[in-house]
């Protein structure tokens, strides 16, 4: 059985409405990044943090799943159970609303809670306060369930042991520019997988790909599984 790993970022969902990171007025050119995606700018002002998250998940919620992520979820349900692993970067469900199930999510999700006391997490209500107690623990200590700066990646033992047994390592929509994920193709490499990168743009790790197609996610995407 032919094991598929593929790695989304932000571009997946660009055709959805959701904006990028670092494309012209992507994210981090009317954000800065350490104000509201690090522990501590969370710590100097968490009622921005929320803001920025709360606008997001309001964004994602009015979004919907783009001919990309319907293409994969069409793989997934095509291939043995087993066959395809999706591994985002996207804090968006858009995967699993287009019906896609092995999906980790390596950055967290907009949809959860965490409480920044216990750990315990929960689905997020539309508006989160900082102060709103943890249903668990009782803590006013609520933060949005993303990974941030500096902080561990979510399901990491799970990514690497996929990679080492992966036969194909796909990347979509993904500037290449945040690390572990960005060394994922050379991990996949190293362990004898075939390697494409499907982007708008040539990435900053494209050199480490076998082969690449380029262009608009939910233009080459759907023609790369039929
Ligand atoms: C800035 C960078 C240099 N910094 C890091 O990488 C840091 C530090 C670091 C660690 N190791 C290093 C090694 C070297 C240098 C630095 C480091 N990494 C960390 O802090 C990570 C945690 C990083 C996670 C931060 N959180 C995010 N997101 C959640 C928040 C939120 O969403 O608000 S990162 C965020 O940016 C990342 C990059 O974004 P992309 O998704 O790629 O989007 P981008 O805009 O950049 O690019 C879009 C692409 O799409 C293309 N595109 C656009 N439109 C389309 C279209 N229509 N179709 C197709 N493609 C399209 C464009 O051409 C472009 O190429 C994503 O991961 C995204 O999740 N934690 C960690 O390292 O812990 C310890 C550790 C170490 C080893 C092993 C385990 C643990």
């Amino acid at each position: 059985m032919t094991k598929i790993v593929i790695l989304t970022g932000a571009g997946i969902s660009a055709e959805s409405g959701l904006g990028t990171f670092r494309d012209v007025d992507g994210l981090w050119t009317r954000y800065d990044l350490n104000d509201v995606a690090t522990p501590e700018g969370f710590a100097r002002d968490p009622g921005l943090v929320m803001e920025f998250y709360n606008a997001r998940r309001r964004n994602a919620a009015e979004a919907a799943p783009n001919p990309a992520h319907l293409a994969l979820a069409r793989l997934e349900a095509a291939l043995p159970p087993g066959s395809v692993r999706i591994v985002t970067q996207n804090v968006d469900d858009l995967h699993e609303r287009a019906g896609s199930r092995a999906v980790w999510h390596m950055h967290g999700q907009l949809v959860r809670a965490r409480c920044a006391a216990c750990g315990a997490d929960w689905a997020a209500p539309p508006v989160m306060r900082a102060e709103d107690p943890c249903p668990a623990c009782g803590a006013p200590a609520t933060r949005p369930d993303i990974v941030w700066f500096g902080e561990m990646p979510y399901h990491m033992e799970e990514i690497w042991e996929a990679l080492r047994a992966a036969d194909l390592f796909v990347a979509i929509g993904t500037s290449g520019s945040v690390y572990p994920a960005a060394a994922f193709v050379q991990d996949a490499s190293r362990a004898g997988a075939e390697t494409l990168e499907l982007n708008l743009e040539p990435s900053e790790t494209v050199s480490d790909f076998d082969r690449v197609r380029h262009g608009p996610a939910s233009g080459i995407v759907p023609v790369w599984v039929e």
